[in-house]
């Protein structure tokens, strides 16, 4: 099957400082990809490019069959409608309530009478978990597990094929970082959504992602399941998969699956 994200030899370099060379990866349809790696080893930076943020130095980086590196603005414009990102803090305008946030992207996409484009909204922010009050609410409002939930429902707007998530549950408790993890399984199986997720957090790994990929030395060092994440012999990887968090979190899945 073609890979919806099909990445090769990206490199990426701010001045000297080179984050990425020679990067490949594939991401399948449907699968959740949880994206790991040390502190600067240029997880946002990959999601960036991914999306059009950042223009890589070198590589071609194909989404849904088009390669954005060359494809024209209407047609990365029209790719940029199949996905949606959610930044680490929801990244969402302040002076807008939740379902004015959420109908921004619905807005720039389809010319909808207002009451239509407001139902769209309050469904998005109901897939999304929040109460169906939320909608009024600023994101001051708002708690930080509820702003990424409107983080959420925002890219979730378009009916994505893809959604980029940057460390969704960072600053979570772990009950609310939980609670979002089980969001995304759902979301990802019953809306067969392919969900790029950039994240420290080995709970969320054992939970949500069917593979990962592993960032060190400039590339994806290496992908799999958390089985063979677990076999792999790479100093960085050993220590993170089977440091005590990556054991604390074995425990935990361990024990609600038991
Ligand atoms: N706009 C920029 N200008 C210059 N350097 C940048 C820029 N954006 C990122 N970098 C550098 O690129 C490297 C990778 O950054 P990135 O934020 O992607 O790391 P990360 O893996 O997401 O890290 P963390 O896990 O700490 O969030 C870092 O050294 C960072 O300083």
């Amino acid at each position: 099957m073609t890979p919806v994200i099909r990445l090769r030899g990206l490199r990426n370099q701010f001045g000297r400082h080179v984050v990425h060379d020679g990067l490949d990866l594939d991401v399948r349809r449907g699968e959740v990809l949880g994206v790991v790696g040390g502190s600067g080893t240029g997880k946002s930076v990959l999601l960036r490019t991914i999306v059009g943020l950042q223009t890589p130095a070198a590589g071609s980086i194909e989404v849904l069959g088009t390669d954005i590196t060359t494809a024209t603005e209407t047609e990365r414009d029209e790719i940029g409608r199949r996905w949606g990102v959610m930044f680490q803090d929801g990244a969402l305008f302040s002076s807008l309530t939740v379902r004015e946030n959420v109908e921004v992207p619905i807005r720039s996409a389809i010319h909808l009478p207002a009451e239509t484009r407001h139902a769209l909204a309050d469904l998005k922010i109901s897939l999304s978990g929040l109460p169906w009050m939320a909608g009024d609410k600023y994101p001051s409002e708002l708690s930080g597990g509820m702003r990424k939930r409107a983080g959420l429902a925002r890219a979730l707007a378009l009916d994505p094929d893809i959604v980029f998530l940057d460390e969704p549950t960072a600053g979570l408790d772990p009950i609310g970082a939980a609670e979002f993890d089980r969001l995304i399984s759902g979301l990802s199986r019953s809306l067969g959504l392919t969900v790029f997720m950039v994240t420290h957090d080995l709970d969320s790994l054992h939970a949500c992602c069917d593979r990962i990929a592993v960032l060190a030395e400039k590339r994806v060092l290496v992908t799999g399941t958390m089985a063979e994440m677990l076999e792999v012999d790479h100093p960085w990887v050993h220590d993170y998969f089977h440091g005590p968090r990556a054991r604390a979190a074995l425990a935990t899945q361990g024990a609600e699956k038991g």
